[in-house]
């Protein structure tokens, strides 16, 4: 029977990792149920080790496509069992082409029913880009890899979610050394956008941005580096001109600390750890990964595959529950708008 709950497909991530025991506990969690009809889509041999892992039993009932997940939601968790990797091939704690391949696999599945709209939102478990390149993923991280699949042409980067805190990045898994190529004023622009619009639309109706800078001091008058005059400034001038109020360029050390005062609701970071540094120290268990600029709801735990502590139930939960909710959130949004 149909109900109004969003559809949301999970994944148990990659096989040598911690996602299996975090989506074990996941599911023994009652208000996952009550949040939305819940498909688990894995190997059937890694979900029951999971279980084994994080000491819990959850009643599945199996499905045989994502096509019927709907009809048959209403009880208990829906299983998608998928052949993806074989137990010999997988060493817990290590990066693998199986592990990778398996990975691809199910997310392939995932996102082709959430692209034709048989389910709402996509919320994976920790999936590791070593092991997916191995597989041969020619992309930097999964998220240029959903934008190939899904046909994106427009503007996308991760954003980190913490509470109300949202990041939006410049540059994301590529080496330090090459971030400058990725300082233009068009991308630093797009991010911006991208940031501020997605907050209005999840309901913040002036959403307060702030634009990090890259050098030491925000450069320092120019003796620290030029890219804040030369070009970050300027893009936030242009924004600003165009009805994007954000604002910056702010010294990247002392930013997050007015954001942690309630100052910003956003910040828009140049690259990677500029931004991930501080959102782990401001709260690892609940730090979110959304997929910003796909046309379709996809999140994740901001951790990793975690390999040092795979296997030995040290896993905490808490980010995977928070990345599931607002999966649902943007999953009931994304329902919503296919039934306008
Ligand atoms: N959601 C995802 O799919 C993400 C995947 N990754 C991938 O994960 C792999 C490993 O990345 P690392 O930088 O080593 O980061 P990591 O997050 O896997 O591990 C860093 C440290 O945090 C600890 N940790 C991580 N999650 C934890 C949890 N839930 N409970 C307790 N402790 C936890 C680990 O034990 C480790 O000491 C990489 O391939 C990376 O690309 C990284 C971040 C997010
Ligand atoms: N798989 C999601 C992901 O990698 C996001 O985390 P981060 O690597 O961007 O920190």
């Amino acid at each position: 029977m149909v109900n109004d709950k969003p559809t949301v497909a999970l994944t148990l991530g990659d096989p040598a990792g911690i996602g299996s025991e975090l989506i074990a506990k996941l599911l023994s969690h009652r208000q996952v149920l009550e949040q939305a009809n819940v498909v688990l889509v894995g190997d059937e041999w890694l979900w029951q080790r999971g279980q084994t892992i994080a000491g819990v039993q959850v009643e599945l009932q199996p499905i045989v496509s994502l096509a019927e997940a709907r009809a048959q939601a209403g009880g208990r968790p829906l299983f998608l069992a998928v052949d993806s990797v074989h137990p010999e091939e997988v060493e817990v704690g290590t990066a693998r082409a199986s592990g990778g391949a398996s990975v691809l696999k199910v997310l392939d599945l995932c996102l082709a029913a959430v692209r034709d709209r048989q389910i709402d939102a996509i919320c994976f478990a920790p999936l590791n880009k070593h092991a997916m390149k191995q597989a041969g993923m020619p992309f930097e991280d999964e998220l240029h890899y959903f934008a190939d699949y899904l046909n994106v042409d427009g503007f996308f980067c991760e954003f980190n979610t913490l509470g109300g805190l949202w990041t939006s990045r410049i540059s994301s898994h590529v080496p330090l050394k090459d971030v400058p190529l990725y300082l233009e004023k068009g991308r630093i622009k797009q991010a911006s956008q991208l940031i501020y619009r997605s907050l209005q639309a999840a309901g913040v109706a002036e959403p307060r941005v702030a634009v990090a800078a890259l050098n030491p001091h925000g450069g320092d008058g120019g003796v620290c580096g030029r890219e804040e005059i030369d070009i970050i400034a300027p893009a936030v001038e242009e924004l600003n001109a165009e009805g994007v109020p954000v604002h910056g360029p702010f010294p990247a050390d002392t930013i997050f600390l007015k954001a942690r005062a309630g100052e910003y609701d956003a910040i828009v970071t140049m690259y990677h750890d500029q931004g991930q540094i501080a959102i782990k120290l401001l709260g690892f268990e609940r730090g979110v990964t959304v997929q910003g600029g796909l046309p379709v709801p996809i999140t994740t735990p901001a951790h990793g595959t975690a390999y040092d502590i795979a296997g030995q139930n040290r896993a905490n939960v808490e980010a995977t529950l928070q990345a599931f909710h607002i999966a649902c959130r943007m999953g009931a949004a994304y329902r919503a708008e296919a039934n306008c």
